[in-house]
Protein backbone atom coordinates (compact mmCIF):
# COMPACT_ATOMS: atom_id res chain seq x y z
CA UNK A 1 0.00 0.00 0.00
CA UNK A 2 1.74 3.12 -1.15
CA UNK A 3 2.14 6.46 1.50
CA UNK A 4 -0.96 7.93 -0.09
CA UNK A 5 -3.37 5.45 0.37
CA UNK A 6 -2.31 5.07 4.12
CA UNK A 7 -2.33 8.53 4.28
CA UNK A 8 -5.72 8.87 3.36
CA UNK A 9 -7.02 5.85 5.63
CA UNK A 10 -5.71 7.75 8.38
CA UNK A 11 -7.21 11.12 8.62
CA UNK A 12 -10.24 9.80 10.63
CA UNK A 13 -8.19 7.64 13.30
CA UNK A 14 -8.73 10.39 16.47
CA UNK A 15 -5.89 9.00 17.96
CA UNK A 16 -5.26 9.77 21.73
CA UNK A 17 -1.75 8.90 23.12
CA UNK A 18 -2.13 8.84 26.75
CA UNK A 19 1.21 8.55 28.83
CA UNK A 20 0.63 6.37 32.16
CA UNK A 21 2.61 7.53 34.86
CA UNK A 22 3.79 3.97 36.36
CA UNK A 23 5.31 1.74 33.96
CA UNK A 24 6.44 -0.97 36.67
CA UNK A 25 4.17 -3.58 35.01
CA UNK A 26 5.75 -3.22 31.77
CA UNK A 27 9.04 -2.23 31.95
CA UNK A 28 11.42 -5.28 31.12
CA UNK A 29 14.30 -6.69 32.83
CA UNK A 30 17.85 -6.26 30.96
CA UNK A 31 20.73 -8.16 31.82
CA UNK A 32 23.39 -6.50 30.28
CA UNK A 33 25.02 -2.42 29.94
CA UNK A 34 24.04 0.30 28.13
CA UNK A 35 26.10 0.95 25.33
CA UNK A 36 27.26 -2.99 24.71
CA UNK A 37 27.02 -4.85 21.41
CA UNK A 38 23.22 -6.47 21.71
CA UNK A 39 22.96 -7.38 17.77
CA UNK A 40 25.89 -7.15 15.11
CA UNK A 41 25.83 -8.10 11.40
CA UNK A 42 29.25 -9.24 10.59
CA UNK A 43 29.91 -9.14 6.55
CA UNK A 44 26.29 -9.94 6.00
CA UNK A 45 25.92 -11.32 1.94
CA UNK A 46 22.30 -12.24 1.19
CA UNK A 47 21.20 -13.39 -2.46
CA UNK A 48 18.27 -14.13 -3.98
CA UNK A 49 19.48 -16.06 -7.20
CA UNK A 50 20.89 -12.66 -9.07
CA UNK A 51 19.61 -10.55 -6.58
CA UNK A 52 22.25 -9.05 -3.94
CA UNK A 53 19.88 -7.59 -1.71
CA UNK A 54 22.67 -7.13 0.94
CA UNK A 55 26.33 -6.88 0.50
CA UNK A 56 29.04 -7.75 2.84
CA UNK A 57 26.76 -5.11 5.59
CA UNK A 58 28.38 -5.19 9.07
CA UNK A 59 27.03 -3.07 11.82
CA UNK A 60 25.80 -3.22 14.95
CA UNK A 61 22.93 -2.62 18.11
CA UNK A 62 24.12 -1.14 20.75
CA UNK A 63 21.91 -2.19 23.91
CA UNK A 64 19.85 1.06 25.15
CA UNK A 65 19.94 2.94 21.49
CA UNK A 66 17.51 4.22 18.87
CA UNK A 67 18.91 2.64 15.45
CA UNK A 68 17.63 3.97 12.26
CA UNK A 69 18.51 1.97 9.48
CA UNK A 70 17.24 3.78 6.05
CA UNK A 71 18.24 3.95 2.58
CA UNK A 72 16.32 4.28 -0.84
CA UNK A 73 13.72 1.96 -1.91
CA UNK A 74 15.46 -1.41 -2.50
CA UNK A 75 18.24 -0.61 -0.77
CA UNK A 76 17.87 -3.88 1.27
CA UNK A 77 16.38 -2.45 5.25
CA UNK A 78 13.71 -5.18 4.78
CA UNK A 79 15.48 -7.61 3.64
CA UNK A 80 18.29 -6.77 7.07
CA UNK A 81 15.22 -7.21 9.27
CA UNK A 82 14.50 -10.32 7.70
CA UNK A 83 17.56 -11.88 7.97
CA UNK A 84 17.86 -10.77 11.91
CA UNK A 85 14.44 -11.97 12.44
CA UNK A 86 14.73 -15.43 11.23
CA UNK A 87 13.01 -15.22 8.01
CA UNK A 88 16.25 -15.30 6.09
CA UNK A 89 18.90 -16.70 5.96
CA UNK A 90 22.20 -15.08 4.97
CA UNK A 91 24.01 -16.73 1.95
CA UNK A 92 27.64 -15.83 3.75
CA UNK A 93 28.03 -13.53 7.17
CA UNK A 94 26.84 -14.01 10.82
CA UNK A 95 24.26 -12.10 12.66
CA UNK A 96 24.96 -12.12 16.52
CA UNK A 97 22.69 -11.34 19.12
CA UNK A 98 24.12 -11.08 22.97
CA UNK A 99 27.17 -13.18 20.97
CA UNK A 100 25.06 -15.99 20.11
CA UNK A 101 24.71 -16.98 16.41
CA UNK A 102 21.16 -16.61 15.24
CA UNK A 103 21.26 -16.80 11.14
CA UNK A 104 19.10 -19.53 10.07
CA UNK A 105 16.96 -19.85 13.73
CA UNK A 106 13.32 -19.76 13.11
CA UNK A 107 11.28 -16.81 13.74
CA UNK A 108 9.85 -18.14 16.89
CA UNK A 109 13.10 -19.09 18.62
CA UNK A 110 14.67 -15.47 17.74
CA UNK A 111 11.37 -14.16 19.49
CA UNK A 112 12.04 -16.07 22.50
CA UNK A 113 15.42 -14.96 22.76
CA UNK A 114 14.52 -11.20 22.85
CA UNK A 115 13.62 -9.80 18.99
CA UNK A 116 10.34 -8.62 18.28
CA UNK A 117 9.48 -6.71 14.93
CA UNK A 118 6.49 -4.92 13.69
CA UNK A 119 5.95 -5.06 9.99
CA UNK A 120 5.61 -2.80 7.20
CA UNK A 121 2.07 -4.34 6.60
CA UNK A 122 0.26 -4.39 9.60
CA UNK A 123 -0.39 -8.22 10.92
CA UNK A 124 -2.78 -8.45 13.32
CA UNK A 125 -5.38 -10.94 14.23
CA UNK A 126 -8.20 -9.46 12.87
CA UNK A 127 -11.18 -11.23 14.41
CA UNK A 128 -9.81 -11.33 17.82
CA UNK A 129 -9.71 -8.07 20.45
CA UNK A 130 -7.08 -5.72 20.72
CA UNK A 131 -6.76 -7.18 24.05
CA UNK A 132 -6.61 -10.34 22.94
CA UNK A 133 -3.64 -9.24 19.94
CA UNK A 134 -1.75 -8.79 22.80
CA UNK A 135 -2.48 -11.25 25.19
CA UNK A 136 -1.11 -13.68 22.55
CA UNK A 137 1.92 -11.92 22.50
CA UNK A 138 1.97 -12.27 26.17
CA UNK A 139 1.42 -15.65 26.56
CA UNK A 140 4.56 -16.20 24.49
CA UNK A 141 6.34 -15.46 28.02
CA UNK A 142 4.89 -18.19 29.93
CA UNK A 143 5.91 -21.19 31.69
CA UNK A 144 2.61 -23.43 31.46
CA UNK A 145 2.73 -26.21 29.35
CA UNK A 146 -0.50 -27.31 27.10
CA UNK A 147 -0.72 -30.26 29.57
CA UNK A 148 -0.90 -27.67 32.85
CA UNK A 149 -2.96 -25.49 31.01
CA UNK A 150 -5.44 -28.07 30.23
CA UNK A 151 -5.35 -30.18 34.14
CA UNK A 152 -4.31 -26.72 35.75
CA UNK A 153 -1.27 -29.54 37.21
CA UNK A 154 1.45 -26.85 38.37
CA UNK A 155 -0.29 -25.36 41.27
CA UNK A 156 1.57 -22.33 43.28
CA UNK A 157 1.15 -20.40 46.55
CA UNK A 158 -0.36 -16.99 45.46
CA UNK A 159 1.31 -13.75 47.31
CA UNK A 160 -1.30 -11.94 49.38
CA UNK A 161 -1.70 -9.83 46.28
CA UNK A 162 -2.64 -12.37 44.22
CA UNK A 163 -5.23 -13.50 47.08
CA UNK A 164 -9.42 -13.45 45.79
CA UNK A 165 -10.39 -10.69 48.06
CA UNK A 166 -12.73 -12.29 50.64
CA UNK A 167 -14.79 -15.55 50.49
CA UNK A 168 -14.29 -19.22 50.00
CA UNK A 169 -11.94 -19.31 46.94
CA UNK A 170 -9.26 -16.78 49.03
CA UNK A 171 -9.38 -19.98 51.56
CA UNK A 172 -9.51 -22.38 49.09
CA UNK A 173 -6.30 -20.80 47.33
CA UNK A 174 -4.67 -20.63 50.42
CA UNK A 175 -4.83 -24.38 51.06
CA UNK A 176 -4.31 -25.60 47.50
CA UNK A 177 -2.60 -22.46 45.75
CA UNK A 178 -3.78 -21.27 42.36
CA UNK A 179 -2.80 -22.98 39.10
CA UNK A 180 0.66 -21.52 37.18
CA UNK A 181 -1.70 -21.22 34.25
CA UNK A 182 -4.19 -18.88 35.96
CA UNK A 183 -1.65 -16.57 37.76
CA UNK A 184 0.00 -16.04 34.20
CA UNK A 185 -3.18 -15.60 32.09
CA UNK A 186 -4.32 -12.95 35.15
CA UNK A 187 -0.58 -11.15 35.17
CA UNK A 188 -1.11 -11.59 31.24
CA UNK A 189 -4.16 -9.61 31.53
CA UNK A 190 -2.76 -6.86 33.53
CA UNK A 191 0.22 -6.26 31.53
CA UNK A 192 -2.06 -6.25 28.26
CA UNK A 193 -4.22 -3.80 29.52
CA UNK A 194 -0.90 -1.29 31.09
CA UNK A 195 0.42 -1.94 27.00
CA UNK A 196 -2.98 -0.59 25.32
CA UNK A 197 -2.41 2.12 27.75
CA UNK A 198 0.99 2.86 27.15
CA UNK A 199 0.62 2.99 23.25
CA UNK A 200 -2.88 5.25 23.98
CA UNK A 201 -5.43 3.07 22.40
CA UNK A 202 -6.62 1.68 26.01
CA UNK A 203 -10.10 2.81 25.32
CA UNK A 204 -10.80 0.64 22.52
CA UNK A 205 -9.04 -2.56 24.31
CA UNK A 206 -12.39 -4.33 23.66
CA UNK A 207 -13.27 -4.20 19.73
CA UNK A 208 -12.06 -5.99 17.24
CA UNK A 209 -8.56 -5.16 15.37
CA UNK A 210 -10.23 -5.19 12.06
CA UNK A 211 -12.47 -2.22 13.07
CA UNK A 212 -10.18 -0.57 14.61
CA UNK A 213 -8.81 3.02 12.82
CA UNK A 214 -5.37 2.67 10.98
CA UNK A 215 -3.54 4.66 13.72
CA UNK A 216 -4.62 2.17 16.32
CA UNK A 217 -3.88 -0.91 14.41
CA UNK A 218 -0.55 0.31 14.13
CA UNK A 219 -0.23 1.28 18.09
CA UNK A 220 -1.71 -2.13 18.41
CA UNK A 221 0.87 -3.75 16.60
CA UNK A 222 3.76 -2.36 18.57
CA UNK A 223 1.75 -3.41 21.70
CA UNK A 224 1.86 -6.59 20.76
CA UNK A 225 5.56 -6.73 19.83
CA UNK A 226 6.39 -5.23 23.30
CA UNK A 227 4.46 -8.45 24.77
CA UNK A 228 6.44 -10.42 24.01
CA UNK A 229 9.13 -8.69 26.59
CA UNK A 230 12.05 -8.02 23.55
CA UNK A 231 15.16 -6.89 24.57
CA UNK A 232 15.44 -5.17 20.94
CA UNK A 233 11.64 -4.38 19.08
CA UNK A 234 12.24 -3.75 15.34
CA UNK A 235 9.77 -1.55 13.99
CA UNK A 236 9.09 -1.48 10.17
CA UNK A 237 7.71 1.47 8.84
CA UNK A 238 5.90 2.45 12.14
CA UNK A 239 5.24 5.93 10.51
CA UNK A 240 3.83 5.09 7.25
CA UNK A 241 0.79 6.96 6.35
CA UNK A 242 0.84 8.81 9.80
CA UNK A 243 0.17 12.91 9.07
CA UNK A 244 2.60 15.37 10.88
CA UNK A 245 0.85 15.41 14.55
CA UNK A 246 0.86 11.30 14.56
CA UNK A 247 4.41 11.15 13.51
CA UNK A 248 5.34 13.74 16.64
CA UNK A 249 3.35 11.25 19.08
CA UNK A 250 5.28 8.37 17.50
CA UNK A 251 8.71 10.18 18.25
CA UNK A 252 7.07 10.47 22.04
CA UNK A 253 6.52 6.57 22.02
CA UNK A 254 9.25 5.58 20.33
CA UNK A 255 11.34 7.15 23.41
CA UNK A 256 9.21 5.89 25.64
CA UNK A 257 9.80 2.64 24.55
CA UNK A 258 13.42 2.72 24.96
CA UNK A 259 12.87 4.61 28.37
CA UNK A 260 11.35 1.43 29.14
CA UNK A 261 14.58 -0.70 28.82
CA UNK A 262 13.73 -1.71 25.30
CA UNK A 263 16.70 -1.25 22.76
CA UNK A 264 14.91 -0.06 19.10
CA UNK A 265 15.93 -1.03 15.57
CA UNK A 266 13.91 1.69 13.30
CA UNK A 267 13.20 1.50 9.42
CA UNK A 268 11.84 4.57 8.14
CA UNK A 269 11.13 7.07 5.33
CA UNK A 270 10.58 10.05 6.94
CA UNK A 271 12.98 11.71 7.31
CA UNK A 272 12.50 13.97 10.35
CA UNK A 273 11.11 11.51 12.25
CA UNK A 274 14.74 9.22 11.76
CA UNK A 275 16.68 12.22 12.65
CA UNK A 276 14.71 13.74 15.27
CA UNK A 277 14.78 10.13 17.06
CA UNK A 278 17.20 8.07 16.45
CA UNK A 279 21.28 7.93 18.59
CA UNK A 280 22.76 6.75 15.78
CA UNK A 281 21.52 5.53 12.04
CA UNK A 282 22.89 3.14 9.40
CA UNK A 283 22.17 4.09 5.71
CA UNK A 284 22.04 1.51 3.08
CA UNK A 285 22.28 1.82 -0.84
CA UNK A 286 22.13 -0.77 -3.48
CA UNK A 287 22.38 -3.47 -0.33
CA UNK A 288 25.83 -2.10 1.04
CA UNK A 289 26.24 0.21 4.13
CA UNK A 290 27.00 3.60 2.68
CA UNK A 291 27.05 5.75 6.07
CA UNK A 292 26.85 5.67 9.91
CA UNK A 293 27.02 7.95 12.29
CA UNK A 294 25.03 10.30 14.15
CA UNK A 295 21.81 12.11 12.66
CA UNK A 296 23.85 15.47 12.11
CA UNK A 297 26.82 13.26 10.73
CA UNK A 298 24.33 11.37 8.62
CA UNK A 299 22.54 13.92 6.91
CA UNK A 300 25.53 16.14 6.08
CA UNK A 301 27.13 13.10 4.62
CA UNK A 302 27.60 13.53 0.45
CA UNK A 303 27.08 9.75 0.01
CA UNK A 304 23.71 10.22 1.92
CA UNK A 305 22.78 12.95 -0.16
CA UNK A 306 23.08 11.67 -3.22
CA UNK A 307 21.25 8.26 -2.34
CA UNK A 308 18.65 10.20 -1.10
CA UNK A 309 18.55 13.21 -4.59
CA UNK A 310 18.15 9.72 -6.66
CA UNK A 311 14.87 9.70 -4.85
CA UNK A 312 13.38 12.76 -3.96
CA UNK A 313 9.99 11.22 -2.86
CA UNK A 314 11.73 9.82 0.01
CA UNK A 315 14.14 12.58 1.07
CA UNK A 316 11.01 14.70 2.34
N1 LIG B 1 11.89 -12.49 -1.48
C1 LIG B 1 12.60 -11.84 -2.40
N2 LIG B 1 12.91 -12.42 -3.57
C2 LIG B 1 13.63 -11.78 -4.52
N3 LIG B 1 14.11 -10.54 -4.37
C3 LIG B 1 13.85 -9.91 -3.22
C4 LIG B 1 13.09 -10.52 -2.18
N4 LIG B 1 12.98 -9.63 -1.15
C5 LIG B 1 13.64 -8.53 -1.53
N5 LIG B 1 14.17 -8.69 -2.77
C6 LIG B 1 14.98 -7.72 -3.51
O1 LIG B 1 16.04 -7.36 -2.64
C7 LIG B 1 16.32 -5.97 -2.77
C8 LIG B 1 16.18 -5.32 -1.41
O2 LIG B 1 14.80 -5.29 -1.05
P1 LIG B 1 14.29 -4.79 0.36
O3 LIG B 1 12.79 -5.03 0.38
O4 LIG B 1 15.08 -5.38 1.43
O5 LIG B 1 14.56 -3.24 0.28
P2 LIG B 1 14.05 -2.07 1.21
O6 LIG B 1 15.22 -1.20 1.45
O7 LIG B 1 13.36 -2.62 2.38
O8 LIG B 1 13.04 -1.33 0.26
P3 LIG B 1 11.66 -0.54 0.59
O9 LIG B 1 12.07 0.72 1.25
O10 LIG B 1 11.07 -0.31 -0.76
O11 LIG B 1 10.82 -1.43 1.45
C9 LIG B 1 15.35 -5.42 -3.81
O12 LIG B 1 16.01 -5.43 -5.05
C10 LIG B 1 14.23 -6.43 -3.80
O13 LIG B 1 13.58 -6.47 -5.05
Amino acid sequence: MSEQTHAESSTDTDVVLEDTSNHDQIAIETSGEVGEVLLELDHVTLRFGGVVALNDVNFQIRRGEILGLIGPNGAGKTTAFNAMTGVYTPTEGAIRFKGKEIAGIKPHTINHLGIARTFQNIRLFPEMSAMENVMVGCDARHKTSVVGVLFRTYRVRPSEEELPESGIRRSLAKVFGISRHTLEERAGRRRSMELLRFVGIADRAHELARNLPYGYQRRLEIARALATEPELICLDEPAAGFNPAEKEDLMGLIRRIRDLGHTVLVIEHDMKLVLGVTDRIVVLEFGQKIAEGSPEEVARNPKVIAAYLGEPDDAA
